[in-house]
């Protein structure tokens, strides 16, 4: 079972030009990696898989759940791009919070807050106020509020934005090892974000995928001469560069 999307269309407003036309998408298992441009709709595409806005033509669907059931929203996980600290609340406070929101009792919220700072290994950090966390790790405790309620779908809107590469490279070890159980859909503007850890690589521009495959065959886009360590880069460029 998976989140898919089919033949969606969504605008920002009745008479703006819709940002996906008849736009459909199916995410595979394991971690995706979701490349573009500015603008190129990454965001809107998350937020239609969320549940967050509702496209005004065709469906999103989880397996066969639709985004309208309360089942979807317990399947599905959305991480926005702009996670904010809640100054005063404690990580585990926060996590628990989202669980309460998501409908949980306070004690339940309580104990599997506990559980999901475990799986972004914060435990060390449960009692910190939120907003004496660094950046990396307040979006971990993101996370662990998005994973709370054992979603299967983890949407992540460019998680690893601001982050030093040392703290990218524990992120994406956490997603690694996260996506034995959940399947993710992430947005980033880095390709080192893509590394070894990622399953399949999307390539969104102007609304429409120009590439979703294995990571082997994106990094087949990279022309022959390119040198092992810009393949990612060299790949992104030569799809975007037929597109434009
Ligand atoms: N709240 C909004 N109101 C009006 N237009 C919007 C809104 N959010 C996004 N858009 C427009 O929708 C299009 C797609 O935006 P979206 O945020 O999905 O792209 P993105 O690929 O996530 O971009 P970025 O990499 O800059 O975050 C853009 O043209 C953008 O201007």
């Amino acid at each position: 079972m998976t989140l898919e999307l089919s033949s969606c269309t969504y605008a920002y407003g009745r008479r703006k030009a819709a940002v996906l036309t008849d736009f459909s998408y199916r995410l595979p298992p394991g971690l995706t990696v979701l490349l573009g441009p500015n603008g190129a709709g990454k965001s809107t595409v998350l937020k239609l898989g969320a549940s967050v806005a509702r496209p005004h033509r065709g469906d999103v669907r989880f397996g066969t759940t639709p985004s309208t059931a309360k089942a979807f929203r317990k399947a599905v996980a959305w991480m926005p791009q702009d996670i904010v600290a809640m100054p005063g609340m404690t990580a585990r406070e926060y996590v628990a919070y989202a669980g309460w929101l998501k409908g949980m009792s306070r004690a339940d919220a309580w104990c599997r807050a506990r559980r999901a700072l475990a799986r972004v290994e914060l435990t060390d950090r449960s009692d910190s106020r939120t907003n004496d966390l660094s950046g990396g790790q307040l979006r971990r405790v993101g996370v662990a509020a998005a994973l709370v309620h054992d979603a299967q779908i983890l949407l992540l809107d460019e998680p690893t934005a601001g982050m030093d590469p040392r703290q990218r490279r524990v992120f994406r070890d956490l997603l690694g090892r996260l996506t034995d159980e959940v399947s993710v859909l992430m947005s980033t503007h880095d390709v080192a974000d893509l590394a070894e850890e990622a399953d399949h690589v999307t390539v969104l521009a102007g609304g429409r995928v120009l590439h979703s495959g294995t990571t082997d065959t994106f990094l087949a886009h990279a022309p022959q001469d390119t040198p092992p360590g810009r393949l990612a880069e060299a790949a992104y460029t030569e799809l975007l560069g037929r597109y434009e």
